[in-house]
Parts: C-alpha cells; structure tokens; sequence
C-alpha cells in the first residue's frame, strides 16, 4: 500500500494495530472496566488507529461484551476478536465483531517445536491441518482474518512457511509472525520477514504483521526491522503495556517513523498530537504509571535541567529536542531548575517571574540558588521567588549571619552557637534558651543588644513535602516604629535567624536606636 507524501515521493503505508485492550489488559494488574475500554476505544479510532484489537471474546463474558460494544460504536477503524485455533473460541470471536463496520477476527496457533511438544501437544501435520479447518471457518464469518504463528520467531523457517501458505490459501488476509517471548534480535527479525515473503508462493495475497515484546528491550526496534523486511502492519499498545515486559509502544514506533522519516519512507494513518492524552488514558485506566524517562510520553521526555543543556534550549530547540513537545501534544518544553542548572537558564526563569537583576544581585542570587539546589529535590518557582526577594533586601544589611548551629532535642536546654558579622566585625556568642528558636533569637539579643520587642513569629511551608523551605515571618517594634521581615531556608532556625536580622537591619536603616550601632564600633 503506498499512498503520496506532501513533497510527492511515495511512502509506504504502515497499518497501526492497537492491542492495548488485549495484550495490554494481559498484564498482571492492568485489567480495565468496560468504561474504561469504551474510553479508550473511542480515543484510539479518533487517534487514526487502522485496527483496534478490542479483546479476547471466549476468555469472559465481560471481554465479549466489551468487544461487541466497541464493535457497534467505533466509527473508523477495523475492530478485531481474538480467538484461539478453536472452533468455539472462533464462533465467539465472530458473534463478538459481527456489527463492527469492518469486523475482523484474529486467529492463532503455536509454530514453535517447544509449544507444538509442550502446549499443543500435536505434530507438525496435525497443526496445519488444524490452521487449515480454523482459518476457513473464520473466513465464513467474516472477510477479514489475521492469522498469528504464536512463537513464530522459535519456529524452524521451512515450516514457518507451510503454516503461512496454508494460512494464506485458505483465505487469511493478514499474516502476523509474532516474537511472542521477546527473543528475536532486529537482524533476525528482519530476515525472518525477508525469507517467508520470498520463499512462500501466495505472500503477495496478504499484508505481514509484526507484534513484538519487550523481554530484552527490543520490541520497537524489532518492530521498525520487520517493517524493513516488508512487514505492513505493526501491533503495539499505548505506553507499550503487555504481557510480561510489555509490548512494542504505539506512540515509540509512530515517532521513530515521523521523525526519521529521513531514513524510514514510512507514514502511519496515527494523529500524534494525541499520544500524550492516549497515554494519560491508558496509565489512568491500568493505573500503570508512565516512568518518568519514558520516550515521547514521560514527563521527562521534554524536560531538561542540566544548565549545558538548557543553554542550547534557550539559545535554540533542536539543539536538544529531535522533535517539538507540541508535535505529541504536550504543551511546551520545560526547563526544570535545578543544582545542574546553569546561569542562562536561571537569568532567563528570572526574567519570565519578572525580575530584572543587574549582574551583581544576579550573581549573588544565582549562588545562592545553588546552596538551596544543592540541598534541596525540587526547586520551584516560590522558592527562586523567596530567596531572590531575599537577596535584593539584604543587600544593603549591617548585621549578617555568618554562621548558626543549634543544639536541639528532648534533653535540654536547647543552644544556639552563631556568628555574625556586624559591618566588618565577626562576633560569636552562644546562648541557651528554651527551645531552638528562643536560644537563636538569645543568642542574637546577646551580640546585638536591642530594646525593640517581638511582636510576631510566624512560619510556613513555601511549597510541599519534608524538604520545603520554611518562610518565617518576624515583626519586630521600636520607637513606635514597627517592621515585618521575611526569611526563607530548608532549615527552620536559619530562617528564623534571618527574619530576626532582617528586622533588626530595617530598624537600623530606618535610624532606630538600637544598641547594634555600639556593638558594631
Ligand atoms: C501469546 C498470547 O498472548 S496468547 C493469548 C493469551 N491470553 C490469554 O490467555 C487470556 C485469556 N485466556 C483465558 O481466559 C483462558 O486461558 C481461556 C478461556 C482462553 C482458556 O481457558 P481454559 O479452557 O481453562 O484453558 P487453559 O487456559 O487452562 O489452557 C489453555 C488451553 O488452550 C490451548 N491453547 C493455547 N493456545 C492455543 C491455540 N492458539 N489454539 C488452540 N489451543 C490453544 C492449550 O493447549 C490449553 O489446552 P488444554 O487445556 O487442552 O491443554
Ligand atoms: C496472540 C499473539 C498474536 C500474541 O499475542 C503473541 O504471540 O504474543
């Protein structure tokens, strides 16, 4: 099937075989509702899959009715049943599909020596005849017909292609040479493919399949080297869930084709810019969650934090991005912040929160932004927010920290050790008190003797989780003046310490007298 690309030169058509209600429901855990089925059903053929194998009618009577309802209700694409080479599973499969626009049954068989000894229990013989009867009945229920040679890629090629060529005669219209263990290497694979369509007379008859698994991480790959050993249709799920590790994922190999589409002169019917919401779909309905490394559809997928990396981004896209976020419908590439992240990127997040920064208070914050980083998992917005506020206010300080430590716990009393530099002067004091806080602000009364008088000590939580940093909030009175300082740290009395001094210097600068101005002589 070759349809014409935009710039005239002819691509193949790959059909897009979806098995996430089949496969994918086949792994441990990820069984889903009929709503759930109906869902995602709707979204797959709104997406542009060819076909959607909706289930396997004989294993329940909930897979048969979820396969008879996506069968009356999908608009556009083929719907499919899977059925064992059994009569019964064949005649269920076919009740299953009977009101789909473009019904088709699936139908498989065991190649393998191992599973025609150990599963089957029949000779090679016996198979065929059995693909033979199967095959032919599913033909009197409906047109279409796949026929699977399940561990197709452990079966001895000769006979691999007798089972093909009966299958074929007998009137399947798709062949699919499955690597149902995740096996195969893409060389072999490829050859495999290469080798049945030459070898067997009728292949041209019918379109070849490839349905990959994951075992050793090779199901996409595998999948992109049928295709280049002349297989047309590829059978995938959403976020690559199946059996075991999983099948090859829809949305790798749709990406992997658009965009090397330099070296693959393929095109799939699939609209890209709905795999992000097809994989929220599918991880919501399995509660299988996306890793976060994920190609294409994981959160990290268009994310970068390392500051080499953010540069490019900034200076330009795809010195990092092989594809646009927007292609696969996620809104905008994120440059998350960071202790690998770099001053472009810092300077240019600055700039979107509306800060404008001379170098110097640039620089400043900019150091400060990797102690926090390096202390902290997340770095968010509030917190670049609360420690450049902080920055630009202690610019102009008379009384610093220099240095706090706090010992703490249930055999008191608590103490606080803190050196701080008051203009040019380093002083050291260390102060007892009851609780942490009441010996750091003891430990601050003791080297900067004052008279104003607390008036409020309030802290929260910048953002979540135990690493937050904390934002304490410190009014201090005197002279019937009264200021508000604000300090943010991961570290509580750090921030506490920070607040108190914060005030103290707004009282200063505000020419309160305040018995620092003799501390610091
Ligand atoms: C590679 C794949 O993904 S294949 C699809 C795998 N998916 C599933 O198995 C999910 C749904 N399965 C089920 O609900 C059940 O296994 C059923 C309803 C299909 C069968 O259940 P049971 O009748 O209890 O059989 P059970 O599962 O124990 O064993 C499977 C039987 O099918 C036979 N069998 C397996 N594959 C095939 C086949 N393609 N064609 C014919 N018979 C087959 C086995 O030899 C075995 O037969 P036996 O009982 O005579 O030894
Ligand atoms: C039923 C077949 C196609 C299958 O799932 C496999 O071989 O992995």
């Amino acid at each position: 099937m070759t349809i014409s690309t935009k710039a005239g030169s002819p691509r193949d058509r790959v059909l897009i075989f979806d098995t996430t209600l089949r496969d994918g429901e086949q792994c441990p855990g990820a069984t889903m509702t009929l709503e759930e089925k109906l869902e995602i059903a709707d979204l797959l053929d709104a997406m542009g899959v060819d076909i959607i194998e909706a289930g396997f009618p004989i294993a329940s009577n909930g897979d048969f009715e979820a396969v008879s309802l996506i069968a009356s209700r999908v608009k556009n694409a083929t719907v499919a049943g899977l059925a064992r080479a059994i009569s019964g599973d064949i005649a269920r499969a076919g009740e299953a599909v009977r009101h789909a626009v473009r019904p088709r049954i699936h139908t498989f068989v065991s190649t393998s020596p191992i599973h025609l000894a150990h599963q089957m229990r029949k000779t090679e013989d016996e198979v065929i005849e059995i693909i033979t009867a199967t095959v032919a009945q599913a033909r009197n229920l409906v047109e279409d017909v796949e026929w699977s040679a399940m561990d197709a890629t452990r079966t001895s090629i000769d006979y691999l292609c007798r089972c093909v060529e009966a299958a074929i005669k007998t009137g399947a219209t798709t062949i699919n040479l499955p690597d149902t263990v995740g096996y195969a290497t893409p060389d072999e694979y490829r050859h495999m493919f290469r080798s049945v369509r030459e070898r067997v007379p009728n292949s041209d008859k019918a379109i070849f399949s490839a349905h990959t698994h994951d075992d050793l991480g090779l199901a996409v790959a595998n999948s992109l080297a049928a295709i280049d050993g002349g297989a047309r249709q590829v059978e995938c799920t959403i976020n690559g869930i199946g059996e075991r590790a999983g099948n090859a994922a829809l949305e790798e190999i749709v990406m992997a084709i658009r965009t090397r589409s330099d070296v693959l002169p393929y095109e799939t019917g699939i609209n890209a810019a709905m795999l992000t919401r097809a994989s929220k779909l599918a991880a919501a309905a399995t509660s299988f969650p996306v890793q976060y490394n994920k190609a294409i559809v994981g959160r990290n997928a268009f994310a970068h934090e390392s500051g080499i990396h953010q540069d490019g981004m900034i200076k330009n896209a795809q010195t990092y991005e092989i594809m646009t976020p927007e292609s696969v419908g996620v809104s905008k590439t994120s440059l998350v912040m960071g202790k690998h992240s770099g001053r472009n990127a810092f300077r240019t997040r600055l700039g979107e929160m509306g800060y404008d920064l001379s170098d110097n208070q640039l620089e400043d914050a900019f150091v400060r932004f990797k102690e926090l980083a390096d202390r902290k998992k997340h770095v968010y917005d509030e917190d670049i927010e609360a420690l450049v506020d902080q920055n630009i206010a202690m610019a102009h300080d008379r009384i610093k920290l220099v240095s706090l430590s706090i010992v703490a716990g249930t055999r008191g009393p608590q103490r606080a050790t803190m050196k701080l530099q008051i203009d040019d002067k380093v002083v050291t004091e260390e102060q007892e008190g009851n609780g942490p806080v009441d010996a750091t602000f003891n430990a601050i009364k003791a080297l900067v003797p004052h008279e104003a008088v607390l008036e409020l000590y309030q802290v929260h939580a910048v953002t979540e989780g135990t690493d937050a940093q904390a934002e304490v909030s410190v009014r201090l009175s005197a002279n019937d003046r009264s200021v508000t300082s604000r300090a943010a740290d991961p570290d509580t009395l750090v921030a506490s310490a920070q607040a108190y001094l914060g005030a103290l210097n707004k009282l200063m600068s505000y020419g309160a007298r305040l018995h620092a101005q003799h501390a610091a002589e």
